[in-house]
């Protein structure tokens, strides 16, 4: 099994360049099923994420040209099947999104139902009251969902109970090519479904309001293929920002926007490290102690869940007891015991973790139970004493690229190894 080890200790230093967002890309990269002409993204982050979801969308009949780095040129003119199966689905659970691509063009898709996984349950009732109040008729039947809509789907009014990320992005999807109006209320606010918007609209579609909480979609019959180049990953850009400021580090994360960091800029300042903003990006200087603080995850623009363990990887060694609280996914604290195995002291209280810092972490063999519980993970590797080995790669995998490589450069000591 690979496995990364890691000798704690070493300050990040340096300049790192932050990759396209996975959570842009992928839908971007779905979206491009709405074309009947050819779309080249650049930008395009290596993660295992995006292989699977160029394996999803070629599985309908998509051709994809990955021969440049960095760039993908997709063409849909022969999107010829409407079934997403389960083998792939289950890998990623945004291959949902081609269920609004798959309806607007095909209109009848059969995709296997996501299932839950380690942060949630994560039902997708949102995504599917969404396709019915367009139009569609919905079944559940063998694991799998079939949607169909012989007349095409109609503009509708839709207010979601929670303002999801990918139902937003599913009926962005669906409405552009839906004939008449849609009007979407609590829609998600998130940078990722203003760069599907951006991306949908040089496509020639009409959506206005992205970025706020309430969108407009005016349905046209048909998309072309268009250019666009993927925002920049906030994740990946806060992870290595965390990193900067436990590791009591000098890193420059250039690519980092940061409009789209103001809540993670705002909690590293308030822990005492020194964060420096400018138009290609964000320094972070990390300073000892660090001060104990207290975050609560919400949808944008609040704290973000994807975040929340990287950030809880800093509150064990602060000076001080801090309070984390989840309220986006039901069961986000799985790193938790890993965290207590290197040391750590934090207890759980409902949705809350109360996490008392201690003067240092020491380093033991610990398994990413999901990406951004790996993520942090390795940043309390860089600060524990001795020898870390994290496990459960893969995870790590669908969403950093270059992790170790970028993290090495910095002055990690970090390796990549096969191990029994
Ligand atoms: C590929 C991608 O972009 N993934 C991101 C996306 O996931 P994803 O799009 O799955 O997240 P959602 O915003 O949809 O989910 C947020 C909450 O709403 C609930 N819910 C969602 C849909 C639904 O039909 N019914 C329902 O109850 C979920 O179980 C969860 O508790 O946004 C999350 C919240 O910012 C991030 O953590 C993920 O990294
Ligand atoms: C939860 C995440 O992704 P996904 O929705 O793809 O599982 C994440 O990026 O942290």
């Amino acid at each position: 099994m690979e496995k990364l080890v890691i000798h704690g200790g070493n300050p990040l230093q340096g300049t790192v360049r932050v990759s396209g967002a996975k959570n842009a890309v992928l839908p971007i990269i779905v979206a491009s099923m709405l074309a009947t002409t050819e779309s080249t993204l650049q930008e395009i982050p290596q993660l295992d994420d995006v292989h699977t979801v160029c394996e999803v969308i070629s599985s309908l009949g998509v051709k994809i040209d990955s021969s440049q780095e960095g760039t993908l040129v997709i063409d849909a003119a022969n999107l010829d099947s409407f079934s997403a199966p389960y083998d792939l689905v289950r890998r990623m659970r945004a291959s949902f999104l081609v269920m609004g691509p798959l309806l607007a063009r095909k209109r009848r898709g059969k995709i296997s139902l996501p299932g839950g996984c380690s942060i949630g349950a994560r039902p997708i009732d949102l995504h599917l009251k969404a396709f019915e109040a367009m139009g569609a008729k919905v079944n559940l039947e063998n694991g799998y969902i079939e949607a169909s809509v012989p007349e095409g789907l109609k503009g509708a009014q839709i207010y979601l109970d929670f303002p999801s990320v990918g139902a937003t992005e599913n009926i962005l999807m669906a409405a552009s090519m839906a004939e008449g109006r849609t009007v979407l209320e609590n829609a998600a606010e998130e940078p990722e479904i203003v760069d599907l918007a951006t991306y949908l609209n040089s496509m020639g579609a009409n959506i206005r309001g992205a970025g706020t909480n309430i969108i407009r979609i005016e349905g046209v019959k048909e998309l072309h293929g268009a250019v666009h180049s993927v925002i920049p990953d906030r994740i990946e850009a806060g992870t290595f920002m965390v990193g900067a400021a436990m590791t009591g580090g000098n890193v420059y994360v250039e690519n980092a926007l940061s409009e789209h960091l103001k809540p993670l800029v705002s909690k590293l300042k308030e822990v005492g490290a020194i964060v420096e903003e400018d138009i290609d990006g964000i320094r972070v200087i990390g300073k000892s102690p660090l001060r104990p603080t207290d975050i609560k995850t919400l949808p944008y623009p609040g704290f973000p869940t994807d975040m929340q363990a990287q950030f809880m990887a800093l509150t064990t060694i602060c000076q001080g007891t801090s309070v984390i609280t989840e309220t986006v996914f039901e069961n986000r604290f799985m790193h938790v015991d890993e965290f207590k195995r290197m040391g750590a002291k934090i207890r759980i209280e409902g949705r809350s973790a109360i996490v008392e810092g201690v003067r240092a972490l020491e380093g033991c063999q610990v398994n990413a139970t999901d990406l951004r519980a790996g993520a942090a993970l390795v940043l309390a590797g860089l600060v524990a004493l001795g020898e870390t080995e994290v496990g459960y790669l893969h995870h790590i995998d669908r969403g950093y690229d270059h992790l170790v490589l970028k993290l090495q450069r910095l002055g990690a000591d970090i390796v990549r190894v096969n191990k029994e």
